[in-house]
């Protein structure tokens, strides 16, 4: 049985891998930090990591690329995508309404990019409350339990309040709807995927420009826009070097597998560039009614 390293339990991550994945043919390794859940599938205590890389509406998620980009080799071998609905938990003294129940609560706690997604609802409702950021939505269900205070409460996904006996006091919290995030699956060997129809085989690299000059981003893109290939993000991050140097993170939605794409990467070399694989795989768009493999 392949074992599958995340951010767990009661968290999103969960959530969507149990969702895509299934809970029969794998055994998942809880971790507390995002670091440890890359670590043990570096060190071989885990087969695969789910890493959340991009959310709808806050972006890259920027240290998860970072540690793809500078801390180890492990390639990315499945993408999928996840709603992100976030519901407020707590430990209900009493029968109420939410009014009255919000109006006694002092704090709530959450992860830090479930409170940023929440923050029209906790301007509205909770303004007076004290916010605590912990390392992951489950964390902060459990923390909940923990403390057994009516008074304090957790942003976390609906599966976090049922795992630890909690009210939910409402659902889909989040400012936005279309609120998902993107998840990739790293490891060593390619996954033989459960019976999903794959919506799109993307590639994505690493490019360091050999120096500033105009147009060399120019030329970079032109080898991939001659040849029809579709690009469905650039990012830059700083390659930590120097002030001012960047990386290219870009999506390619195209395989290594097809003629194009090497072709295409081999230009991009001759021009001095420098070109990393982070990884060639199918992605999944969400399907509400995926039936358990
Ligand atoms: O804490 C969780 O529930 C997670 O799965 C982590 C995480 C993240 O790190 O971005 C994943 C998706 C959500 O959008 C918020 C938090």
């Amino acid at each position: 049985m392949k074992r599958i390293a995340l951010l767990g339990p009661g968290t999103f991550t969960e959530e969507s891998a149990h969702h895509f994945l299934g809970t029969a043919q794998f055994q998942y390794l809880n971790c507390k930090m995002i670091d440890d859940v890359f670590m043990s599938t570096v060190n071989g205590e885990a087969d695969y990591g789910v890493i959340p890389i991009e959310n709808t509406f806050d972006g890259s998620v920027r240290l998860h690329l970072d540690w793809l980009a500078n801390e180890m080799e492990l390639p990315i071998q499945a993408e999928w995508v996840y709603p992100i609905s976030i519901s407020l938990h707590g430990i209900r003294e009493s029968e109420g309404s939410l009014a009255v129940d919000c109006a006694s609560l002092t704090k709530v706690v959450s992860h830090s990019v479930t409170l940023t997604q929440c923050r029209q609802f906790l301007h509205d409702y909770l303004p007076h409350v004290e916010l605590e950021q912990v390392g992951s939505n489950g964390e902060a269900a459990r923390l909940v339990k923990q403390l057994g205070r009516p008074d304090v409460a957790a942003l976390s996904p609906l599966s976090a309040g049922a795992m630890y006996g909690l009210h939910t006091w409402a659902q889909g919290v989040q400012d936005h709807e279309n609120n998902f995030t993107r998840f990739v699956l790293v490891g060593r060997e390619p996954m033989q995927l459960p019976n999903r129809e794959v919506s799109a085989d993307k590639t994505t690299i690493l490019v360091t420009l050999p120096e500033d000059y105009p147009g060399a981003l120019h030329q970079l893109l032109s080898a991939f826009a001659w040849r029809r290939i579709n690009l469905s993000k650039i990012e830059s991050r700083p390659t930590k070097k120097k002030l001012g140097t960047y990386y290219f993170f870009i999506d390619i939605q195209a395989s290594m597998d097809s003629i194009l794409l090497p072709a295409a990467l081999q230009e991009i070399e001759a021009i001095g560039c420098q070109v990393r694989v982070l990884g060639s795989y199918p992605a999944y768009e969400y399907q509400p009614a995926w039936s358990q493999p």
